[in-house]
């Protein structure tokens, strides 16, 4: 007789993990020290914090593009705290969508082209994302005879949706976003909100968005401010 091992389920991993984390810029200057913080896959935190606090640069660990001093960061399961910088943007480039407060289109290409990029650096055919590509720009607002401008044409409220369009494109397990909303208007900004995160959701990936405007936080389960976050507090 074979005896079977009794079904379990799989222990979830964890999409952000953090311990003990220490980021400085300079020996003796400002630093970020953070106890602890654990994201389950598919949770959406908002983070607030004075100016200064240390949101950008919490944000740039998260998504590898700087390395902590000391402590550990698993994202994915992946311990950023010990890959080298190649190894760090192979994982931004496939699982991590990014969106900066600069946004960092690409002046002299089409919005389409923009939007398409992330796809191209995570090694994804463009013949396959282009359906994608053009229902969630449509789904932004974004409508065809915007696709073939170059992206800097349009208005900075449109910027920041090519913008988003390409931190989802390649369906990433993490959003990283900063201030995506600065330049909306409180219907636009509804109604993007509301896109970003059901196109997040309908791909079960993880959101941590910061941003100064408390009305946003209607939008998430749950939250943080960064003096929480220094103190060890778990989201609520
Ligand atoms: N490249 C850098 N070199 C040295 N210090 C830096 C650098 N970038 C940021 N800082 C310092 O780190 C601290 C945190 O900055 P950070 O940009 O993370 O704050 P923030 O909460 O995102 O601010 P804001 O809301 O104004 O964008 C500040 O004291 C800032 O002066």
């Amino acid at each position: 007789m074979t005896l079977r091992a009794p079904v379990t389920d799989k222990p979830k991993i964890p999409a952000i993990e953090l311990k003990q984390l220490l980021f400085f810029y300079q020996a003796g200057g400002w630093q970020l020290s953070l106890p602890e913080l654990t994201l389950q896959s598919g949770q959406h935190l908002f983070v607030r914090g004075a100016s200064g606090s240390g949101k950008t640069t919490l944000l740039n660990l998260l998504c590898g593009i700087t390395k902590p001093v000391s402590g550990e960061l698993n994202v994915n399961g992946q311990p950023l705290h010990t890959l080298s910088s190649r190894a760090r943007d192979n994982l931004r480039a496939k699982h991590i969508g990014v969106v900066f407060q600069q946004l960092n289109l690409i002046p002299y290409l089409s919005v389409l082209d923009n939007a398409l990029l992330s796809s191209h650096f995570a090694g994804i055919q463009k013949s396959e994302v282009l359906p994608r590509a053009t229902t969630l720009l449509n789904r932004l607002g974004l409508s065809p005879e915007l696709w073939h401008q170059a992206a800097t044409t349009l208005s900075v409220g449109q910027q920041q949706r090519v913008a988003i369009a390409r931190a989802l494109l390649p369906k990433p397990t993490l959003l990283i976003a900063d201030e995506p909303t600065s330049a909306l208007d409180s219907d636009n900004r509804d109604t993007f909100m509301r896109l970003m995160l059901a196109e997040a959701d309908s791909n079960g990936c993880t959101v941590i968005f910061v941003s100064h405007d408390q009305s946003l936080m209607q939008y998430f389960n749950s939250y943080l401010d960064m003096q929480q976050l220094a103190q060890g507090v778990k989201p609520c």
